[in-house]
């Protein structure tokens, strides 16, 4: 799809047959998010916090588009029965079973810088409001009350401040509380220390940040390992008279625990922006007087949901043009440029053409790609190896998605091999092997022709061909020195031949006597045509592949 001039078309919920891929949107985005899905998909509304109409609308969407609030788990994946892509417009995707999407080939996608810059400046005004008492003073005042001594606050100059999670907002708070002369510690073991140093931030364990901080912030993605991480036992470790920032996720703070912390007096004040169970209005937190609450705000920005919203459209929009990108949370592909994206397709059309050739996969799929293309990330290329080659042994759809989850279940391992020599006489050579179950290696080897040309295979087991990849192909191994295409043209009856080659085995490799037979055909050829000009030359191996399907 090219770049959008018109907005996509709108229409809410409706069950009428369209040719556009469809657009799912169940919560508030930025209307930039619309205009930029463009004119090519139709957009539907519904509202994601409506499982009922959720579930009901997911069927004939290709792609959902979500925020925080839209629970994506296994049971609205497996109702996307055509889905392609969840789009997060946003950073968080623990609202997405992330794992049942990859199982089902459907690409997540997310927008994890668009909002970081607003989430970091509130939880600096999270900061300032619960030292200083801003809401609860503002509040006050509204109801006719002038209290100066009633909301004395503390100042941030001078004081520790206990930054757990240093990851993107994590570093840019930091980087705007030194502006505040904070003494800054952090804890996030995946984080090397020396660059935290460098940012004016001392790393430490979990211990002595929480006995250490005057003030907490954090900013963890919730996981199974985070959630309830500030619980019972850290707030019991904490300097007395903390006071307590959550901007990242409900969950991670023990909202129980904290409760009894803050009766106590040991938590001096807590500011909130998101709560385990959202949304979230009637929480006993609510009730003190030292705790300051805000409904999720850290993305609401102008600026962040635009950039949210443009950022995860884009995504979307390549992912249903059949492309890859590097937002993608479940696939790790590289960077794919325009360049390598019609090498994906060869090396998707040699994974194909090695199983057929291998009549099965098993083992490991070997990926060596040679020449100029090796000036590029080739990553994504085993991943389109893999995908071909699984594509013809396995029910269902296969994806960039699920393709190393369906090998791994199967036992096939892959690796990709990158030099730049080897590639001679083409520019750049793709070559995709394999063993058969005797131990045998069978390899396909193909190129790229030029710009805009397809794919030329040239190589098969070892035999050197030029044929162009594409359509329906034949392919026999037999006894040479006798007249094969006769025998095989009469045996095939009527399927015409475009295009037909004898490649003898030396001096690719020793195949000693035997020949290959490769064929361009007009059409498929059954089984049952193959088998028959199989025997008609004593063929010892005889396979096809139909392109055109
Ligand atoms: N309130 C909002 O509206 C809002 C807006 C944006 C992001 N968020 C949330 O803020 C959080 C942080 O976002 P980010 O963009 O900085 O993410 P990030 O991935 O850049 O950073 C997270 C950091 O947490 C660290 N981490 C992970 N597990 C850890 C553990 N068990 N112990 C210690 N450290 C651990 C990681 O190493 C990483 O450095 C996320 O939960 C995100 O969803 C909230
Ligand atoms: O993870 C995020 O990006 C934030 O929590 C924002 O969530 P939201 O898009 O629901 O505001």
């Amino acid at each position: 799809m090219d770049k959008p001039t018109q907005t996509s078309t709108e229409s809410t919920q409706s069950a009428e047959p369209t040719d556009k891929p469809v657009v799912l949107i169940t919560e508030e985005l930025s209307p930039a998010a619309v205009i930029a899905l463009g004119p090519d998909v139709e957009v539907r509304r519904c509202a994601g916090t409506d499982r009922a109409a959720l579930l009901e609308a997911l069927p004939g969407a290709d792609a959902v588009l979500v925020r925080s609030a839209t629970r994506i788990d296994a049971e609205a994946i497996a109702a996307g029965s055509r889905l392609k892509v969840v789009g997060r417009a946003g950073v968080g995707v623990d609202n997405v079973d992330v794992p049942a999407a990859t199982r089902a080939g459907v690409m997540v996608v997310n927008a994890p810088t668009a909002n970081v810059v607003s989430a970091a400046e509130l939880t600096v005004g999270l900061l300032l409001a619960v030292a200083r008492n801003i809401p609860q003073a503002g509040a006050a005042l509204r109801e006719g009350h002038w209290q100066r001594s009633r909301f004395t606050g503390v100042e941030l100059s001078g004081k520790t401040l206990g930054i757990i999670g240093l990851g993107r907002i994590g570093s840019l708070v930091a980087q705007r509380m030194r502006g505040f002369d904070m003494r800054l510690l952090a804890y996030d073991p995946y984080v090397r220390a020396g660059n935290a140093s460098q940012a004016g931030v001392r790393m430490t364990g979990l211990d002595e940040l929480l006995a250490e901080s005057d003030f907490l912030t954090v900013h963890l993605p919730r996981t199974a390992e985070t959630t309830g991480l500030i619980g019972f036992d850290a707030l019991q470790r904490v300097k007395p008279g903390v006071r307590l920032v959550n901007a990242a996720r409900g969950g991670i703070v023990d909202e129980t625990e904290l409760y009894a912390a803050l009766k106590e007096g040991r938590v001096a004040g807590a500011a909130l922006d998101v709560f385990a169970t959202e949304p979230c209005t009637d929480s006993p937190l609510f009730e003190l007087d030292n705790v300051v609450a805000t409904p999720h705000l850290g993305a609401g920005t102008i600026e962040a949901q635009a950039r949210a919203g443009v950022a995860v459209a884009e995504s979307v929009r390549q992912v249903l043009a059949g492309r890859c990108v590097p937002e993608a949370v479940n696939v790790h592909m590289g960077t794919v440029d325009g360049e390598l994206a019609p090498w994906l397709a060869l090396t998707e059309q040699l994974g194909r053409l090695l199983t057929a050739a291998a009549a099965g996969l098993r083992g490991k799929l070997l990926v060596k790609v040679a020449g100029e293309i090796t000036g590029q990330d080739t990553t994504a290329l085993e991943l389109a190896a893999l995908k071909g080659a699984l594509s013809g042994v396995v029910q269902g759809d296969v994806s960039y998605v699920n393709a190393p989850l369906l090998a791994q279940e199967r036992g096939v391992g892959s690796e990709l091999l990158s030099a730049h020599a080897g590639a001679a006489p083409h520019h750049s050579l793709v070559t995709v092997s394999g063993a058969l179950p005797s131990g045998e290696v069978v390899s396909v080897s193909g190129t790229l022709a030029g710009r805009g040309a397809g794919g030329r295979l040239v190589e098969v087991c070892g035999f050197e061909v030029d044929l162009a990849l594409a359509g329906s192909m034949a392919f026999f191994r037999a006894p040479g020195g006798r007249s094969l295409v006769g025998a095989v043209g009469a045996a095939l009856g009527g399927t015409p031949i475009d295009a037909l080659q004898i490649a003898h085995g030396a001096p690719v490799a020793n195949t000693g006597n035997e020949v290959l037979l490769a064929l361009n055909v007009g059409r498929p050829v059954t089984r049952e045509l193959l088998d028959e000009a199989a025997l008609s030359i004593d063929a010892t191996h005889s396979w096809s592949l139909d392109e055109t399907a």
